[in-house]
């Protein structure tokens, strides 16, 4: 079953306090920042934080990701080597222009898990398209390594360089937003939308998030943990479409009895891509808490 990455809520990486409870508010992913939310000055003490805690504190089942400096500075390198050391699942590159730029970093990571002894191929990556050029380059950027778990969208760098802000309708984004959810589908990975910055914001939040969630992205990057909750119950499926899963799913078992990969159920045809939303919905339905490890609605 696919991991889900509803929500990836960034931390910044000089913020100790911010890192130590980062764990409590249930995101799918933490994602600590050694990028754009730590200054020049914190840049090292950031690395150190982030390396700390990633050794020492218990983050339960949160996939833990750290967003780097890209390797046009003088970190990159740096951070590349302690997080790869520290054991990080999944490195995120800032700004990727061409599918040249996840290849070099991938280089980089390859270096330093022969470096450390650590298995190579066990660390992750995920690359955040934030310029024009990124998005017309993203179907290939999302092909470019079998590391990518995922391609996101950085929308405050991409609408600042293509001179406009966002806007309620996200009218600015609708071909970025498209040109990332198709690469990445055709690339088989996941897509991932950018941060609302406007935290007190819940109705422009929300609004945003049920026209990603109707896209097909897969999640969205987080600033604040009061984030988490709406994201999570704008992708929680209702009880009529859980419903409606599990008797596709009784229905194709019958049908595979029978040896057929095709059955009807209320006159509507069930085959193979109305299983795996059926299973895409249950797999929802359980990360949600709606439905128990076999399926029964809790409620009844
Ligand atoms: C926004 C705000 C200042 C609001 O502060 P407030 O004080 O109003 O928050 P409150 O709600 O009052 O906090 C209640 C409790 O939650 C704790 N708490 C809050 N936020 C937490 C958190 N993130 N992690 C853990 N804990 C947290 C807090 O410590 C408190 O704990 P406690 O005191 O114990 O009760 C704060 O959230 C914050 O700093 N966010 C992170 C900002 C950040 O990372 N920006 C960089 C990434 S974007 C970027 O770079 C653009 C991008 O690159 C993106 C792309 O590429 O996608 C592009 O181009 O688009
Ligand atoms: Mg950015």
């Amino acid at each position: 079953m696919e991991r889900l990455r509803r929500t990836m809520m960034f931390v910044p990486g000089n913020n100790p306090a911010m890192i130590k409870d980062a764990g409590i508010y249930g995101a799918d992913s933490i994602m600590f920042d050694l990028e754009d939310s730590v200054s020049l000055t914190e840049k090292d003490t950031a690395r150190m934080l982030v390396f700390e805690a990633l050794q020492n504190v218990d983050y339960g089942n949160s996939e833990l990701v750290v967003r780097i400096n890209g390797l046009d500075t003088d970190m990159g390198k740096a951070d590349i080597y302690a997080m790869v050391k520290a054991g990080v699942e999944v490195i995120r590159l800032p700004k990727t222009e061409t599918p040249e730029d996840v290849v070099e970093t991938e280089k980089v990571i390859e270096e330093a898990e022969k470096y450390f002894g650590i298995e190579v191929g066990r660390t992750h990556m995920m690359a955040a398209i934030e310029s024009a050029g990124g998005v017309l380059n993203a179907p290939a950027i999302a092909k470019a390594s079998d590391r990518l778990i995922g391609i996101a969208l950085g929308a405050e760098d991409y609408v600042t360089m293509m001179k406009t802000r966002r806007y309620p309708d996200g009218a600015e984004l609708s071909f970025a937003r498209n040109m990332i959810l198709h690469g990445a589908r055709a690339a088989g990975i996941a897509a991932f939308d950018t941060v609302y910055s406007d935290v007190d914001n819940t109705e422009g939040f929300n609004h945003e998030v049920e026209i990603i969630h109707e896209l097909g992205f897969d999640g969205k990057s987080v600033i604040n943990p009061r984030q988490i909750p709406l994201v999570n119950a704008i992708y929680a499926p209702t009880e009529k479409e859980i419903r409606n899963a599990k008797d596709v799913l009784n229905a194709i078992e019958e049908a595979h009895k029978k040896g057929s990969g095709v059955i009807s159920l209320r006159g509507k045809m069930v085959d193979k891509p109305v299983v795996a939303r059926a299973q895409r919905t249950m797999a929802l339905a359980k990360a949600s808490h709606l439905v128990d490890e076999e399926g029964n609605i809790y409620a009844e």
